[in-house]
């Protein structure tokens, strides 16, 4: 469903931020390489590597926040170049940034809405489906401003799921959660897979990764290290802990 056929991203190196690094190419910095995975829908998939190994710049790029520098991503066999194609295919979570204090979750997921150009009785069917599923129902008409954390990740989520995404992009859902939040993130995951959409999460807690993902694709300085399921990654990483062989495979 999902094919990611050699994507690249190069930024700018700007001259003294980084030293000893391979991906630094003159005056570019290849932040990503050469990356290539496919997946389908129903799978769960980790987006895994050391700090600054591409994770994030491959997830916005695969949401449109970001351009890619070369590469293809396909979509059911064809190939998706335009935002707005990506726009409505995927869905990201990325921390709860642009939540507004003082507007209420109902006028924030509105906005949204609007964005998407949803029309008015698609949006209350959304809107109704999701604030249940997320059980957020009941804070609807409060100010984001008056909400906990893990109340603001709840409608970060119900934002990313607004106009019914194929596709569910996770940067890092659970990062600061306490471990109850957490368990409704974990348990939330699981519901959008039974619901037949494609979740690609990142995220360094490897129990999680254990519990969750039906496959993990492990970045290393930019290219793919590892691909398959975690039991795969245990044997090829030489050890029967995944974080252990997270970092043998890393070094
Ligand atoms: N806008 C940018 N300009 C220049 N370099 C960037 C930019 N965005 C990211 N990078 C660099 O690209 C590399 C990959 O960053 P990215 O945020 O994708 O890593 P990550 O795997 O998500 O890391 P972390 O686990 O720390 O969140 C890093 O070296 C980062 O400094």
């Amino acid at each position: 469903m999902l094919d990611v056929i050699g994507v690249g991203k190069t930024f700018k190196n700007s001259k003294n931020s980084r030293k000893n690094d391979c991906r630094i190419d003159g005056d570019n910095f290849h932040a990503l390489r050469d990356i290539s995975f496919s997946c389908s829908s129903r799978e769960i998939v980790g987006i895994l590597g050391a700090n600054g190994a591409g994770k994030t710049t491959l997830l916005r790029i695969l949401c449109s926040v970001l351009s890619k520098s070369k590469g293809i991503i396909k979509l059911n066999g064809n190939a998706i170049d335009s935002t707005s194609q990506m726009k409505k295919n995927f869905g990201l979570l990325s921390g709860t940034k642009g939540l507004y204090a003082n507007m209420t979750a109902r006028e924030i997921l509105e906005f949204y809405g609007t964005l998407y150009e949803i029309d008015e009785d698609s949006f209350n069917c959304r809107i109704t489906k999701i604030s249940e599923k997320l059980s957020i129902q009941n804070f609807l008409d409060v100010q984001i401003k008056r909400f906990s954390q893990g109340m603001k990740q709840r409608v970060a989520f119900a934002r990313a799921l607004i106009h019914d995404p194929n596709i569910l992009i996770l940067d890092e859902p659970t990062t600061g959660m306490d471990v109850p939040s957490a368990r409704n993130v974990i348990n939330f995951i699981n519901n959008c897979q039974e619901d037949g959409k494609l979740v690609l999460v990142s995220t360094h807690n490897m129990s999680e990764v254990e519990k969750l993902c039906t496959k993990v694709v492990l970045l290393h300085d930019g290219l793919v290290k590892f691909q398959g399921t975690t039991e795969q990654m245990k044997a090829t990483g030489k050890s029967d802990q995944l974080d252990d062989a997270f970092t043998n495979l890393c070094m």
